[in-house]
């Protein structure tokens, strides 16, 4: 993808809590591995993605991960009956506990 076609935050559907954090950062695009992951992430769509050390990897799971707890906290405040499905970061950190040790 070129440069100019480059999907920016501002185009991604995210939460203008989530946009302003964004910008307050300093960051005026994404990465690459922002740019590709967010979308489908925010899609819903199930990632395994690999990119270098200091590539933004953190932003483009987090970034999403933000926007579900948000939607979802205003889905409970609205009363939904998903609300009860647990949260997600309940299942990451077992997830976390069973990566392997890095010396
Ligand atoms: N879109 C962006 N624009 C500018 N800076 C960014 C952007 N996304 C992340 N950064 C900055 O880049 C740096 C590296 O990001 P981060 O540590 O999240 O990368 P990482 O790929 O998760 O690294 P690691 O592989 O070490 O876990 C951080 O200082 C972060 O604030």
């Amino acid at each position: 993808m070129e440069d100019s076609e480059a999907l920016g935050f501002e185009h991604m559907g995210l939460d203008p809590r989530l946009l302003q954090a964004v910008t307050d950062m300093g960051w005026s695009r994404p990465t690459l591995i922002q740019e590709k992951a967010i979308p489908l992430a925010l899609e819903g769509k199930d990632l395994l993605a690999r990119a270098r050390t200091g590539s933004g990897k953190t932003a483009a799971y987090a970034i999403p991960m933000l926007q579900l707890l948000l939607h979802r906290k205003a889905s409970c405040a609205d009363g939904e009956a998903r609300c009860s499905s647990g949260d997600p970061i309940s299942h990451i950190k077992p997830l976390a506990a069973r990566q392997p040790e890095t010396s």
